[in-house]
């Protein structure tokens, strides 16, 4: 089966039941409470008890089908302004330079940095294109558009697999350290990250680690209100190693499934936040061993190229496990995803892909290549029905 069909198969509804895609959970806007009673897992027919009636039922398969549906229509709305830039310059190139020869190669080059990708997985893209175009004997440029998609996603995912998941604990606490600079969406993400973590059923507890900020604590509070979760605080200005001491034991004592603490995030002073983070993490693995399980670096896509630089300087003072995007539905240049994956190797964990509690979403190669080239993805299969239909009705066929 062809690269885009797969895709198309995996994230597109069948026409006539297009309305049907519905979230699964009602999409609660960022400044609404949610409501403060735990939510239900989602339900899957394994789960359901006999009062259901039957015409509620759905099978496992049909519930992922349309989940991923649901997903894929995120990523299509999150990357809209990406894939404006992406599949229309693309489109172009193709229709420019018709030829697969060096100067088309150059331009296309010249398209992906300017979409953020990272000069150096720009090189090592085309280069496989380069190989690919020659191993499959392709002239036209019109052949490799597919060849194109899908390398984008090998690039991303030739990294180690197992580090995309998060390092969620089947049984005790899991501990989730949020770090970076202020006013990359760090707070929201918090939020947001609570709310999905209550949707699947556990009970979550925020610790309110940035006491440098004015107003950090404040702002969590307000969160945690919204997503009805408990919020473990001191004053403004205290030692944020004695909130999490009292976080984590409050945690403990309560038998919570994920603590999710907020951090300071000044990096102008790099040694005053290796010592804080030290001292946090430090205050964390010794009441629970192997915690922090992950340490989330929340960066702003908007920011181009100065969020790698960020992502350095962080991986610089601690073990950075995962980095959570902010803002990509704000940028048209989501190339930035598969420069900090290539460049850094950090997996890129969530994509914020909008403001609603959501919009965080996780992150997955095949999604975001969905998102960045979906109308060349849905029309793929129609020119090839419309064309086999054409030969099957062609009187001149045969
Ligand atoms: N469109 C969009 N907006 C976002 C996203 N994530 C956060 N925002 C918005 O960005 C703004 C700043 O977010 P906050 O979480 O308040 O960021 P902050 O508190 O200034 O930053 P921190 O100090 O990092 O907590 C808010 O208006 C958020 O709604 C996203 O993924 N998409």
């Amino acid at each position: 089966m062809s690269f885009f069909k797969r895709l198309k198969d995996r994230f597109v509804a069948p026409e006539e039941e297009q309305e049907q895609l519905q979230p699964l959970d009602e999409p609660v806007p960022a400044d609404e409470p949610v409501p403060a009673e735990p939510v239900k897992p989602k339900k899957k027919a394994d789960d359901w008890d006999f009062s259901f009636d039957d015409e509620d039922l759905m099978s496992i398969e049909e519930f992922e089908e349309l989940e991923a549906q649901q997903i894929g229509a995120k990523f299509r709305q999150g990357l809209e302004k990406s894939r404006e830039n992406f599949q229309n310059r693309l489109n172009d190139l193709l229709a420019h330079y018709r030829t697969v020869d060096e100067d088309f190669f150059e331009a296309l080059e010249e398209m992906l940095i300017q979409a953020d990708v990272g000069f150096n997985t720009v090189m090592e893209l085309v280069e496989s294109l380069r190989f690919e175009a020659k191993r499959q004997n392709i002239t036209e440029t019109a052949d490799l558009r597919e060849v194109i998609v899908e390398k984008i996603v090998e690039i991303y995912e030739q990294e180690d697999d197992e580090l995309q998941a998060m390092n969620i604990q089947e049984d005790g606490l899991t501990v989730i350290l949020m770090v970076g600079v202020n006013g990359v969406g760090k707070t929201t993400t918090i939020g947001k990250l609570a709310h999905r973590y209550r949707q699947q059923g556990k009970t979550v507890m925020l610790a309110a680690g940035d006491t440098f900020r004015a107003g950090a604590i404040e702002q969590l509070q307000i969160w945690g209100d919204r997503v009805g979760v408990e919020v473990v605080k001191q004053s403004e200005g205290s030692d944020p190693a004695a909130v999490m001491f009292d976080a984590v034991n409050a945690a403990k004592a309560k038998k919570v499934d994920i603590l999710i603490c907020d951090t300071a995030g000044r990096l102008q002073n790099k040694a005053n936040l290796m010592n804080e983070l030290q001292k946090v993490k430090k205050v964390i693995s010794k009441s629970v061993p192997g915690a922090p399980h992950e340490v989330l670096l929340a960066l702003d896509a908007t920011t181009g190229q100065n969020a790698l630089v960020q992502a350095k300087a962080f991986k610089e003072v601690t073990d950075v496990t995962g980095i959570v995007l902010t803002k990509l539905d704000g940028t048209a240049k989501g190339g930035i995803v598969l420069a900090i994956r290539n460049e850094l190797h950090i997996p890129v964990k969530f994509v914020g892909l909008g403001e609603k509690l959501d919009d965080l979403q996780p992150f997955d190669a095949e999604s975001y290549v969905y998102g960045l080239f979906a109308d060349m993805i849905e029309a793929s299969g129609v020119e090839s029905d419309t064309a086999d239909d054409t030969e099957t009705t062609d009187p001149h066929a045969g």
